[in-house]
């Protein structure tokens, strides 16, 4: 069990109290615009929850990271986190500084806040251990002006950062109900035992948090079904020429750079268990979709956006004979139709068995609604990513630990 303190105690120890609450709204961004998704309709029920009892709620969260495009401020982030509340939410320009505590102090009863992107201040990604990062300025000022701490963030939980690892230190923290129920969810998942095949099919753009658990998780999952920047990582491994930045990507060569002797390992040691994509799709030049069998390929030119129609067929029988389906991450640019075969076509072969499912990845549970699937379909569809591979590991998640390790001591 987490044995962390939850809302429940919380709501037994403090009265109209200022708490800060960490949530993760880190969302993809589309032409400069933050796309609403799971995330805001998730922590919307613990800021409701907090607010409607009276306190004053602020919010803190990221988005991107720093030097990427979808480095952002959080001021959409408010209006679409209000659209899930009853009430408004002040979006307050500032992380620590004295705007931002002034903001805090004039909160009446009720109020909701979100501060700006964490990551803007220079604290929040400093390599430092917790309880160095509770020294840090950002907390420090921060918890001055508040009475409890409550982190939400499960699916950032993975991360060291100041704003997830700080603050149990310094004030009474509790876990939100979105840490609590993906907490609960994901543990159950990782001491399941299964029968039958078990499958992870693994996409998306975060390559390096699933292959540095790949060789942990191998020894649960039975075949590992490879699209998205991972699949072209590993494609490159194994001697095709792909998995490299052409154009403006720069997605590839820094994660290849990081990981390629893991790669190499987890690819020599579990290759019986990996299927790789054995074709790619691309835009071609009047802007449709094109294929190509992976062997055509001699030298990346262009993008490759998913994978080819007879990976999609490969991948659905593999589903289908699966007892057991996990999914991490797109297995391509879904957002765009031309590109969302492959992770529409896993995720209707999931629908169409009764296999045990769950989808994660920040981004990935948003082709469910887009392209019309059910998600009762699922079994359990979680709005972490990296977390939720990571928890199926078994490996602990730092901000969990915190939680837990700072268990406030009339609780315990
Ligand atoms: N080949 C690809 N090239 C660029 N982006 C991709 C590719 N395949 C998948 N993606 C992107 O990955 C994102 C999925 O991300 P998500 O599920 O949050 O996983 P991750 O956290 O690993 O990025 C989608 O927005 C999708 O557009
Ligand atoms: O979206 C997140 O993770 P995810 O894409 O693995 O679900 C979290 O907000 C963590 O973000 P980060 O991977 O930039 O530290």
């Amino acid at each position: 069990m987490a044995s962390f303190a939850t809302l429940d105690t919380f709501a037994e120890r403090f009265s109209e109290s200022r708490v800060l609450v960490r949530l993760d709204l880190n969302s993809p961004i589309e032409d400069g615009t933050v796309q609403d998704n799971r995330r805001f309709e998730r922590h919307a029920r613990t800021v409701s929850e907090l607010a409607d009892a009276g306190h004053r709620v602020v919010c803190l969260a990221h988005q991107g990271r720093p030097g990427r495009d979808d480095f952002a401020h959080l001021d959409q982030h408010a209006e679409v986190l209000a659209a899930h509340l009853d009430g408004s939410v002040q979006f307050v320009d500032d992380v620590c500084g004295d705007e931002a505590l002034a903001a805090i102090e004039a909160a009446a009863p009720g109020d909701v806040l979100l501060l700006d992107n964490v990551r803007m201040h220079d604290d929040e990604l400093a390599d430092r251990d917790p309880a160095d990062h509770a020294d840090s300025e950002l907390v420090q000022r921060l918890a001055g002006v508040a009475d409890a701490y409550v982190n939400d963030a499960y699916s950032a939980a993975h991360r060291g950062h100041a704003s997830l690892v700080g603050f149990p230190h310094v004030l009474p923290a509790y876990a939100g109900r979105v840490m609590e129920t993906e907490y609960e969810a994901n543990s159950a998942i990782a001491s399941r035992e299964f029968d039958g095949t078990v499958t992870m099919a693994v996409g998306g753009t975060k390559a390096t948090d699933v292959i540095q658990v790949m060789d942990a998780i191998g020894d649960k999952v039975d075949a590992f079904c490879l699209g998205g920047i991972a699949g072209e990582l590993f494609l490159r491994a194994a001697g095709h020429p792909v998995g490299g930045d052409v154009g403006d990507s720069n997605r590839f060569d820094e994660q290849w750079e990081r990981n390629e002797e893991t790669i190499r390992a987890v690819l020599d040691e579990r290759g019986d268990q990996i299927h790789l994509p054995l074709d790619l799709a691309y835009e071609g030049a009047y802007g449709e979709r094109s294929e190509v069998d992976l062997w055509e390929v001699e030298e990346k030119v262009t993008s490759f956006l998913d994978v080819g129609g007879d990976t999609v067929d490969a991948y659905r029988d593999i589903v289908a004979d699966s007892e057991a389906v996990f999914v991490k991450g797109a297995l391509g640019v879904f957002e765009d139709e031309r590109f969302a075969d492959g992770t529409v076509g896993v995720l209707e072969a999931i629908a169409d068995t009764d296999c045990f499912s769950v989808i994660g990845g920040g981004d990935t549970s948003r082709a469910i609604e887009m392209y019309g699937l059910d998600e009762s379909a699922f079994s359990h569809v979680s709005i972490a990513g990296g977390a939720y591979i990571r928890a199926l590991t078994g490996e602990p998640l730092i901000a969990v630990e915190t939680l837990r390790d700072c268990r406030p001591k009339t609780e315990a």
